[in-house]
């Protein structure tokens, strides 16, 4: 799938830096991206994102320095901006994206208030579909930070086409700072959404057994809603391991990550049943959104590994699992080779009707707004009567 991102604010800017940079280690090509800020240093701080597709925005109106949690502003400036933002993304060359995906943290100003302003004229202007990613905050970050993310999202469900949700609460480890946790998050959604976002893509390994265009992804995602991802990877054992490097394992070492406890080794027999046990793992252990799976109203699911370690039973019946567990019945799948050490499984469970995290982060929501409105009514002053003001 060719994917222009659009990292709108800090969160979303940093995260759209290393899918780029995963692209250009693979050679792959697939992906596009620019990044969007009012904050002048957070765009400085970007990587791989080239200079002129760092968008500044909102200089007269805050010169440069963010909006300071401001979603309302956020919106505002996108909305006075829109022009020069789509002018930039059309510079870049549109006719062969398959969707756009807007990456934002939901809990701060620029990328929460923009990222809906910007779906919407998105929507508008092109055919293809328009996707969020959005970040959710945690609790702990304060009710300044979950009201902006459920006002965001509540706009975000109604003008982009799927939005995807990554729970910062649910995956950073007990006793961690959110804030130092940023970067083993992001390398998290970047795993995860590489290989989703990927499909479709002929590598240099061929074309898989069982193909998954983009316009499977697409139709899973066509009823809208949030979408939560899930994922988990084997290594591979064979003779070949060793010389095998690149996508699922390339990027495991890069970052340092510890081999996941659950991991198991696929040795060669018996493919199918351990595809199977491989997609269990995706869809039961941690999602990117924590949600009651039997709610999905569809599914995709996804293999990528060596091609020699594909199996096209092992798909049909892990998707007929998956179709078992969820509550509609449109389950797609397919598989595409990579070089790598790893098998990776995806699953995407489309359009999901519960997940306590949404409520919660509502129901804050709701009443922030209440003691808002109280506090607001029970505001007093020393300087309300007696002594007139020079002018009003
Ligand atoms: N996963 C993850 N979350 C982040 C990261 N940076 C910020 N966040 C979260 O995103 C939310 C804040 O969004 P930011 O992207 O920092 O804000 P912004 O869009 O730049 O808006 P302003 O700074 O208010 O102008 C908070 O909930 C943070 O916890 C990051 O690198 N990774």
């Amino acid at each position: 799938m060719r994917v222009f991102f659009i990292g709108f604010g800090q969160a979303g800017g940093k995260i759209v830096d290393m899918f780029i940079e995963q692209d250009k280690k693979l050679g792959a090509n697939s992906f596009r991206g620019i990044a969007v800020n009012t904050a002048r240093t957070d765009l400085m701080g970007l990587k791989n994102i080239e200079l002129r597709d760092r968008i500044l925005i909102g200089q007269t109106m805050v010169k440069g320095h963010g909006v300071g949690t401001d979603n309302v502003t956020g919106a505002r400036v996108t909305a006075d901006e829109i022009d020069s933002i789509i002018s930039a993304i059309d510079s870049r060359g549109t006719h062969d994206v398959d969707a756009f995906v807007i990456v934002a943290g939901l809990g701060g100003g620029t990328g929460s208030g923009g990222s809906p302003v910007l779906a919407r004229h998105l929507k508008r202007i092109y055919r293809e579909p328009v996707y969020a990613l959005g970040i959710i905050p945690a609790p702990e970050e304060g009710r300044l930070y979950s009201y902006n993310a459920a006002r965001s999202l509540t706009t975000l469900v109604n003008e982009a086409d799927n939005t995807f949700i990554f729970d910062n609460s649910a995956w950073k480890n007990e006793g961690e700072s959110v804030k130092t946790a940023f970067q083993r998050l992001n390398n998290e959604v970047v795993r995860r959404f590489g290989v989703l976002f990927r499909a479709g893509e002929v590598g240099r390994m061929g074309v898989g057994e069982m193909v998954v265009d983009s316009s499977e992804i697409i139709n899973t995602l066509r009823g809208g809603g949030i979408t939560s991802v899930g994922y988990a990877i084997s290594e591979v054992q064979s003779k070949t391991t060793k010389e095998r490097k690149g996508f699922l394992g390339g990027l495991k070492d890069k970052f340092g990550a510890k081999r996941e406890a659950n991991e198991e080794v696929l040795l060669g027999e018996d493919r199918s049943a351990k595809i199977v046990a491989l997609v269990r793992r995706a869809m039961l252990g941690r999602l990117t959104l924590p949600c009651d799976y039997s709610t999905a109203e569809r599914a995709l699911v996804l293999l990528a590994g060596p091609p020699d370690e594909m199996d096209r039973k092992g798909v049909e019946k892990a998707k007929s699992w998956v179709e078992e567990n969820i509550a509609g019945v449109e389950v797609r799948g397919g598989d595409y080779p990579v070089n790598s050490e790893y098998v990776a499984a995806v699953v995407m469970l489309a359009t999901v009707g519960n997940a306590p995290r949404i409520k919660e982060l509502l129901d804050i929501a709701k009443e922030t707004k209440e003691d808002v409105i109280k506090s607001k009514e029970k505001k007093t002053s020393m300087f309300e009567e007696g002594i007139d003001p020079l002018f009003e």
